[in-house]
């Protein structure tokens, strides 16, 4: 594991270098999930992919920005599912964005996952790792440096709803709403990262992206992106579900499958589950 974190702490401070360079054009290709990829997102994921192949205990990867998963050591126990540059379309309006790692053993899946981190690139680089605890660390002259456990309250203040509105279910709407009249804090950049790096270290709240009328099955992918942040939350305390079941107990059939995903505090949490049942 501790060649794993040092192969994504490697791999945070190249991307972070390729951040700072101006010139970021579109690329002519599109990855599984229809996006166009920027020619940022194929650099990150170039990046990452070279990193882990130095690990001789990583058996295969999975990026978001490639169809197939990738075998590079048939003798490896873990198996790594990222998204090396989520929010990407924000770096133009010079907005913070994440790279996003789940790391299994022995295969891809929720409850194979042991460990799971994420870094955010904003004014400042930060990182956390979640494996028997949730740890915070931040990029300080070229290395990452232990910051602090991070733990999670019971009730928080922070309300980051995904999606566009006019396709929410009404009761999903009503229940946003209904946390806005209760005095909740919009707090919401379009970046998944640095939208539940806010709540977290803030303590909790509550970020959604539901099932839409045009995404029927959510936005954010399994492996890439919801695995990974249910695996944090849970560690922190908090609580990661679909509306209905725990996030870490849904399997996939395809990499790139989708899932609503609510992640969050308790007490935000049980009304989502209470409003999604009565909703069923
Ligand atoms: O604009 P929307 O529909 O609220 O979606 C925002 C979500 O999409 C994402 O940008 C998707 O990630 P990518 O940039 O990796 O495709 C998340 O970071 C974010 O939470
Ligand atoms: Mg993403
Ligand atoms: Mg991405």
């Amino acid at each position: 594991m501790d060649k794993i974190f040092e192969a994504i702490q490697i791999s945070a401070k190249r991307i972070k270098t390729a951040i700072d360079v101006k010139d970021i054009g579109y690329s002519q290709q599109e990855n599984s999930s229809g996006e166009t990829q920027l020619e940022l997102d194929i650099k990150c994921d170039m990046i990452i992919a070279e990193e882990f192949s130095r690990v001789e205990d990583v058996n295969t990867i999975s990026s978001e920005e490639k169809e197939h998963a990738e075998v590079l050591h048939e003798n490896g126990k873990y198996f790594i599912s990222y998204d090396p540059l989520d929010g990407s379309s924000l770096i133009d309006v010079n907005l913070s964005v994440g790279s996003i790692f789940g790391i299994y053993e022995g295969n891809f899946g929720s409850q194979n996952m042991v460990a799971a981190c994420y870094v955010v690139y904003g004014p400042r680089v930060e990182m956390v790792f979640a494996y028997n605890k949730v740890k915070l660390y931040l990029l300080q002259a070229g290395d990452f440096e232990f910051v602090k456990e991070v733990r999670l309250t019971q009730k928080g203040k922070l309300m980051a709803p995904g999606g566009t509105q006019q396709n929410w279910p009404l009761y999903h709407k009503a229940m946003i709403d209904g946390f806005f009249a209760e005095g909740y804090r919009l707090r919401y950049s379009g970046g998944m990262v640095p939208d539940l790096h806010q709540i977290l270290l803030k303590g909790g709240g509550l970020f959604s992206y539901p099932a839409t009328s045009d995404k029927p099955e959510g936005k954010l992918r399994r492996l890439f992106e919801v695995f990974p942040f249910a695996f944090v939350y849970e560690k922190a305390g908090g609580i990661a579900i679909n509306g209905h079941e725990r996030l870490l107990d849904l399997g996939y059939a395809h990499l790139h499958d989708t899932s609503p995903c609510f992640f969050g505090t308790e007490y935000e949490v049980k009304r989502v589950k209470e409003v999604y049942a009565d909703n069923a």
